[in-house]
Order: C-alpha cells, then structure tokens, then sequence
C-alpha cells in the first residue's frame, strides 16, 4: 500500500507560503531541536580535521594520530588534501542545487516512484513514508547507485549532473579508501583490514538532499537522528548554510549533547564512520548520531555512501574479540544489513538495533549488569 503522503514534495509545500509547516512534520515537543539543544563546540573540543594527502603517506605517524582521536571523540571530522579541483566542488553543488530548482514536472520525469507510485529507493522524492504516525522531515532527495558501475540507472541520472557525479565519485572513492586504511593502521593492523572486509566490488550509492527554507524550523527535523547504514559516507556539505548537528556522548555515559558541525571551507569534505565499520572494528570505532536543522534558508548536501559487496559477511573482526572483548554485535549477511536501513529509518532507528545486530544488552545481562 502506497501512503498518500508518498507523493507530496517538501519544496513544493515550503512553496505555498503557509506560516507554519502542516502537522505531517511536527515534532512531538520533547523531539523539537529547540527543546534537545544544538550548541557551537566548546573550543576545548576543536572540530577534527584529517589530512588524507599526509594520511597516504609511507611512514605517516601524526595524521593517523589524529584520525584516531577524530574516529574516538567525534566519529566524524573533515578532510583536506583529497586533491579533487575546487570547480568540481562548486559544480556538482551548483548542478545538485539546479536540479531541485527545475519546474516539478522535469525533476518527476527522475521520479522514485513506479506508475503505480509504489515507492523504490533510486530516484527523486521523499523518503518512504509506511504509517501515519511518521513525522516527515523537511526535506527532498534524489539517490542513485553509482556502483557497480553497470548497475548505474541513467534514466535517474539528471543529464547535466551525472559526468560531474562520476568524476565526483572516483574523487570520494578515494578519500574513503585512504581513510579505511588509515584507520586499519589506527588499530594496528595492515593497510587493507577494512578495505578486506569490503570487497573489491562494494556498493556505491549517491544522495544529493535539498532542504528548503523552512518557516518554523524549531518544529521540524530537515533530517531525523540516525546513524549511516555505510562503511563510511564521503559528505560534501552546503557551502554557505550549516545546519548539520552531531551526538556528542559525554564521559558520564549521559544522552550526549548536540553540537553545531560547522559549515566548511568549500574544498573540504567531511567523513563519517558508518555502522559496518562500529561492527567490524566491535565497537572500536562507533558511528555518531546525526541529524540535521531546517532553517530559514535553502541547503544542500551530497552524501556518498559505500557499502560491502553484498554477500559478504558482516561481523566483529576476529582479530578483535577475546575474552576480555567479547563480540558486541552477530553475524550477518552485508545486503540483509544494507536491506534493512529503509526499514529501520522509518522507524527512527538505526539498522544495528532494528535487526537486533548489536549484542550489548545480551552481554550485560549475562554478565548480571542489568
Ligand atoms: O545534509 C547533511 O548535512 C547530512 C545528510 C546525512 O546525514 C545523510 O544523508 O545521511
Ligand atoms: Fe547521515
């Protein structure tokens, strides 16, 4: 059954003009982002940043030091040094942003829906609406798989946007493989640890996400908590309008606090660690909650995501669990993980505990903690 909201753009109600947004996106009080905060870092907690020109480099201690200290605090930082010109930034985000201002007919002929509006992941729309219990976020999409290759969907593709997508994401390709190695190196293995764990042929998907202004941001997500279904995502951020807020967890094993990602320089991209790699380093390194503020001005943001190959199997590396590190999460098959992200974030959960992936609760019951 297909729901009756499927179908109804954000950019197109932000259009009419109504002082407030309809109730399909208002937040319950105690979700509203005014009431759960969203604060400017103290400066103690400078924002991670990782230099993946240095990260490469034979022999490199200090990059990898800091990646560390990013992948430990805030499980996402920003990266420099990816080598990708600066025309190709501001191309891809200028063709991202003339996409969703095309007239509605034009932007549906990339439609994620079937003739019979039964809603598919690829494409332009909003994300899948089951119940009506759902609060919409402010926000619409378009997503495309980019690899493997020949899986590419080119009706989806806006014309203008796929050469520049394509050389965009074999630019981030590489950013998300010099970070796997880093990290590998973090925790003392061989460059090709994660990259191992992920395939020669892993999946590559593309969301370019438009958040338009909102007129009564304080009641809305532009995009609900959630942590990143991937290995790790490649984001490339609005360059003017920030909005992007991160979970930080305080030492007291207390909720955490919401703190402002800021906007970036316009070459510099941002990484974050994704739920494969909390499983495959068992909880070494964990993927942060995100979401993200509406507000009074237009955003976007392109999102790249890689995946494992998807019959792989999912699971704490061997090397990691002992007895003294037993396996917080089970095993399973990469594409039932990747399958069930669609699921989970409907629900406003992540994919670990949706397909009850995660075995902390297990552990500390058996260990009488609870
Ligand atoms: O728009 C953003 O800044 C974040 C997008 C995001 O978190 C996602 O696509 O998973
Ligand atoms: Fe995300």
């Amino acid at each position: 059954m297909v729901h009756e909201a499927q179908g109804q753009m954000v950019q197109e109600v932000a259009a009419g003009g109504l002082p407030a947004p309809p109730s399909r996106y208002v937040l319950k009080e105690e979700h509203r982002p005014t009431s759960t905060g969203g604060t400017a870092a103290p400066e103690l907690l400078a924002f991670p940043t990782v230099d993946v020109q240095r990260l490469g480099e034979p022999g490199d201690v200090e990059e990898t030091g800091k990646l560390r200290s990013a992948l430990s605090s805030w499980g996402l930082f920003k990266v420099t040094g990816h080598g990708m010109p600066t025309a190709l930034l501001d191309g891809i985000r200028d063709a991202g942003m003339e996409f969703f201002h095309l007239p509605p007919e034009e932007k549906l002929r990339h439609a994620n829906r079937t003739e019979d509006g039964e809603f598919q992941p690829e494409g332009y729309g909003i994300d899948r609406v089951d119940t009506d219990e759902q609060v919409l976020d402010w926000c619409d999409r378009l997503y495309l798989t980019v690899q493997p290759e020949e899986e590419r969907r080119m009706q989806f593709w806006p014309a203008p946007l796929a050469p520049l997508l394509h050389e965009y994401t074999q630019g981030s390709e590489q950013v998300a493989r010099r970070v796997l190695r880093g990290m590998a190196r973090a925790l003392g293995f061989g460059e090709e640890f994660f990259l191992g764990h992920v395939g020669e042929r892993g999946g590559t998907g593309a969301r370019f996400t438009y958040y338009p202004p909102c007129p009564r941001p304080d009641l809305v997500y532009g995009l609900k908590p959630h942590t990143d279904n991937s290995v790790v995502t490649v984001l490339l951020l609005d360059r003017d309008v920030g909005g992007l807020q991160v979970l930080l967890r305080g030492e007291g094993g207390d909720g955490g606090r919401w703190v402002d990602v800021p906007v970036l320089g316009r070459d510099e991209l941002l990484v974050v660690v994704g739920e494969v790699v909390e499983i495959t380093s068992n909880a070494a390194f964990r993927a942060p909650t995100h979401r993200v503020v509406a507000s009074g001005r237009e955003r976007m943001s392109l999102s790249v995501f890689y995946q494992p190959e998807p019959y792989r199997d999912l699971g704490p590396a061997e090397e990691l669990v002992g007895d003294d590190h037993p396996a917080m999460y089970r095993k399973l098959k990469a594409k039932t993980f990747a399958d069930g992200f669609l699921d989970a974030f409907a629900l406003g959960e992540r994919t670990i505990d949706f397909l009850k992936v995660g075995r902390q609760q297990e552990l500390q019951e058996a260990a009488g903690v609870v």
